[in-house]
C-alpha cells in the first residue's frame, strides 16, 4: 500500500491561510507604498532567470504560511524521493526520474535504481542520439541515393511532439542553415500530407517518437509515411520494385525513438536505428530523453547538451534552495494559494518572445495531464480543488484578444509574463529598437494589471462621468514576471523544468500522482470500438448510444 497522502486541508498551515485569506485586503497600491523594499525582497534568480514575484496577491505572512503548508505536507521529501527514484509513480508502480536524463556525465554518487545504473544508461543513450545526430549533420547519413538529410519529420503526439516543436520553436535561430524539421501529431491526415507535399523522399529521414509505440496516431502516420515514401521513390524509379529495396529505404529513411524496442523492430525499423529510453520517463517529461532526437539533429549535440545543462540547473536549485527563495516550489504554492483559497479556476502563460509561442500549449500538457485528478495516489479522493487551467498565447497578440477579461473581467487570472532582453533578430524600425517596444508592453501590461487605474485618475483626464466605471481598471490583478538573457538552450532548459517542478509542488499539495494520465485511455478504447461504426459495420452503430448513434448516422449520410 502506498504512504497515505497528507490531506491539505487538515494542516495547521491551511487553517492559517484560510484566516489569513479571510482578513486579507489585497492592495498592491499601497503594499508597495509602504514597503520599498518589496520588489527587491519578491525579486528572486533562478539559473540565468530573474523572477519577480513582488505583483503577487500575498504579504510575507501568505508566504510564510505557505512555507509552512510545503513543509507540512513534506515538498522536500517528496522531492527527494522523486530524485532518488523511489516509485512516486504510485498507480503505474513507476519511479519518476526525468530529473536523471540531465545529471552530468559523471555525477556522484551515481545513481542506481532496481539494480539500474541510471547516469551509465543515460549517457550511453544521449551518447547514441548524438552520434546519430552528427552523422546526419554532416551528411554521413544518407538516404538510399546517397543525398544527405535536408528534413527530418518527427512523427509523434502528446509528449512524443509538443516538447520537441516547442523547443525546435524556441531554439529556431540554433537550426542549421540546411536542416528543417517537422512535426506531425495529428490522425487527421491532413497533416500528414501537407507536411510532405512539397517533400523530396530522397532527403527526408523520418523519426518515429512514441514511448509505447502502439499510439493508434502515431504508428499509423508512421505506416502512412512509409507508404508516402515507397511510393514516391518506387514510382520515380528511386529504387527497385522489391521488397528488399523497401526495406532498405525504411532502415535509412526511418529511425524510431521509444521504450519498447520489440515493436519497432515488428514495424521493420532496424533496432539499431533505434534510441530508447525507460519507463520512468513520463511522456509529457521526455523532451530531455531521446524523444529530444530531432532537436539533437537540429541545434546539433553540443546546443542539445546545454539544454540538459539549464534544465539541471533548475533540478539543483529546486533540491537546494530554502523555500523562501525556491522559485519552482514558491510558484507551484502561490498557485495553490490562488486555486485553492483566492478560487482561481486558470492560469495564464504569456511569452513575450514570439519563438515561445509553443510554450503554452506544451505547458497544457505538463500541468493539466500531471494534476488534472480527482483522486489522490491512495485512491481515495482529493479534498480541494485541483488542476486549474492553463493557456496563453505570446504577448502582444493575446493583448489584442482576450486581455480585456484579465483586466476587466470578473475572474482572478493569475499570468505569468515571460520575456528575453536580448532578441534574436534585434530589428530597428528607423531609430526604434522594436524588441525595446515589444518589451515595454510586457512591462506596462503586469503594471496595469497590478496598480489599475482609479476613477479620479480616469476623471483626471477629462473623461464624461458616464464613461468613468468603464474605464476604471481595479488592478491587484496577480502577475509573476521571469525576465532571461536570451532565449539559449539553456534558457528553454530551465523554464521547461521550472514548469515541471511548479507542477510537482501543486500535485504534492494536493496528494495527487502528477504522473500518470488514465483520463486518456477511455477515449483511446471508445474510438477503437466506434471504428467499425463509422465505417459501415451496422452492428456496431447498433450498439451505440442513441446520440452517438444518430451522429454517426448524419456523418456517414454527409460523406461523399
Ligand atoms: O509517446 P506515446 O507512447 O506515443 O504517447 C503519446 C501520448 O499519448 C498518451 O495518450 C498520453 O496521454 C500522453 O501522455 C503521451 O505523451
Amino acid at each position: 500500500m502506498p504512504t497515505p497522502p497528507i490531506d491539505p486541508t487538515t494542516t495547521s498551515a491551511w487553517q492559517a491561510l484560510s484566516e489569513h485569506e479571510s482578513t486579507l485586503r489585497p492592495d498592491l497600491r499601497t503594499w508597495f507604498a509602504q514597503d520599498p523594499e518589496r520588489a527587491q525582497r519578491l525579486t528572486l534568480p533562478l539559473a540565468d532567470l530573474t523572477v519577480d514575484l513582488s505583483k503577487n496577491l500575498v504579504t510575507d505572512e501568505t508566504i510564510a504560511l505557505l512555507a509552512r503548508l510545503a513543509d507540512e505536507v513534506q515538498l522536500t521529501d517528496r522531492f527527494a524521493a522523486m530524485l532518488a527514484g523511489e516509485r512516486i509513480n504510485v498507480t503505474e508502480d513507476r519511479a519518476v526520474l526525468h530529473t536523471a536524463l540531465r545529471r552530468p556525465a559523471g555525477a556522484q554518487p551515481p545513481l542506481v535504481v532496481d539494480g539500474q545504473q541510471v547516469d551509465e544508461d543515460v549517457q550511453r543513450v544521449l551518447a547514441e542520439v548524438s552520434a546519430f545526430a552528427e552523422k546526419v549533420r554532416s551528411g554521413a547519413w544518407t538516404g538510399v541515393t546517397g543525398e544527405r538529410v535536408r528534413t527530418v519529420v518527427n512523427i509523434g503526439i502528446g509528449g512524443s511532439d509538443l516538447g520537441p516543436v516547442m523547443v525546435y520553436e524556441a531554439l529556431a535561430p540554433y537550426v542549421a542553415d540546411d536542416l528543417e524539421v517537422r512535426f506531425v501529431s495529428n490522425i487527421d491526415p491532413t497533416d500528414l500530407a501537407q507536411k510532405t507535399a512539397d517533400l523530396d523522399p530522397t532527403t527526408t529521414l523520418f523519426i518515429v517518437a512514441s514511448k509505447t509505440f502502439t499510439t493508434l496516431e502515431t504508428l499509423t502516420n508512421a505506416r502512412l509515411a512509409r507508404a508516402w515514401l515507397w511510393e514516391r521513390l518506387v514510382g520515380e524509379g528511386r529504387i527497385e520494385d522489391t521488397d528488399e529495396a523497401r526495406r532498405g529505404a525504411v532502415a535509412q529513411h526511418f529511425v524510431a525513438v521509444s521504450t519498447a524496442l520489440d515493436k519497432v523492430a515488428e514495424f521493420g525499423i532496424d533496432p539499431a536505428n533505434a534510441f530508447g529510453f525507460w519507463d520512468w520517463v513520463g511522456g509529457r517529461y521526455s523532451v530531455d530523453s531521446a524523444i529530444g532526437t530531432s532537436l539533437a539533429i537540429a541545434i546539433g549535440p553540443d546546443a542539445f547538451r546545454e539544454l540538459l545543462a539549464g534544465f539541471h540547473a533548475v533540478d539543483e536549485h529546486a533540491r537546494t534552495t530554502p523555500f523562501e527563495r525556491n522559485v519552482p516550489f514558491l510558484m507551484g504554492l502561490l498557485n495553490v494559494w490562488y486555486v485553492n483559497f483566492l478560487g482561481a479556476h486558470t492560469h495564464a502563460v504569456l511569452p513575450y518572445a514570439q519563438q515561445l509561442h509553443r510554450f503554452p500549449a506544451y505547458l497544457q500538457q505538463l500541468t493539466m495531464e500531471s494534476n488534472g485528478k480527482s483522486v489522490r495516489w491512495d485512491g481515495t479522493p482529493v479534498t480541494t480543488q485541483t488542476g486549474e487551467v492553463f493557456w496563453g498565447e505570446p504577448g502582444t497578440n493575446g493583448q489584442h484578444a482576450f486581455y480585456q477579461l484579465i483586466h476587466q473581467g470578473t475572474r482572478l487570472i493569475p499570468a505569468d509574463f515571460i520575456a528575453v532582453a536580448n532578441p534574436a533578430y534585434p530589428l530597428r524600425d528607423g531609430e526604434t529598437d522594436v524588441h525595446a517596444l515589444f518589451l515595454a508592453n510586457f512591462f506596462a501590461q503586469t503594471k496595469a494589471l497590478a496598480f489599475g487605474k482609479t476613477a479620479d485618475e480616469v476623471r483626471a483626464e477629462g473623461t464624461a462621468e458616464e464613461i468613468v466605471p468603464a474605464r476604471v481598471f481595479s488592478g491587484n490583478r496577480p502577475t509573476t514576471s521571469i525576465l532571461a538573457p536570451a532565449l539559449t538552450p539553456s534558457v528553454v532548459g530551465q523554464l521547461i523544468a521550472l514548469y515541471e517542478h511548479i507542477t510537482f509542488a501543486q500535485g504534492v499539495v494536493w496528494g495527487i500522482d502528477s504522473f500518470d494520465q488514465w483520463g486518456v485511455e477511455l477515449g483511446k478504447k471508445l474510438a477503437l470500438e466506434i471504428a467499425p461504426a463509422v465505417q459501415g459495420d451496422a452492428a456496431a452503430l447498433d450498439a451505440q448510444d442513441p446520440s452517438t448513434r444518430s451522429l454517426i448516422a448524419r456523418y456517414l449520410e454527409l460523406r461523399d
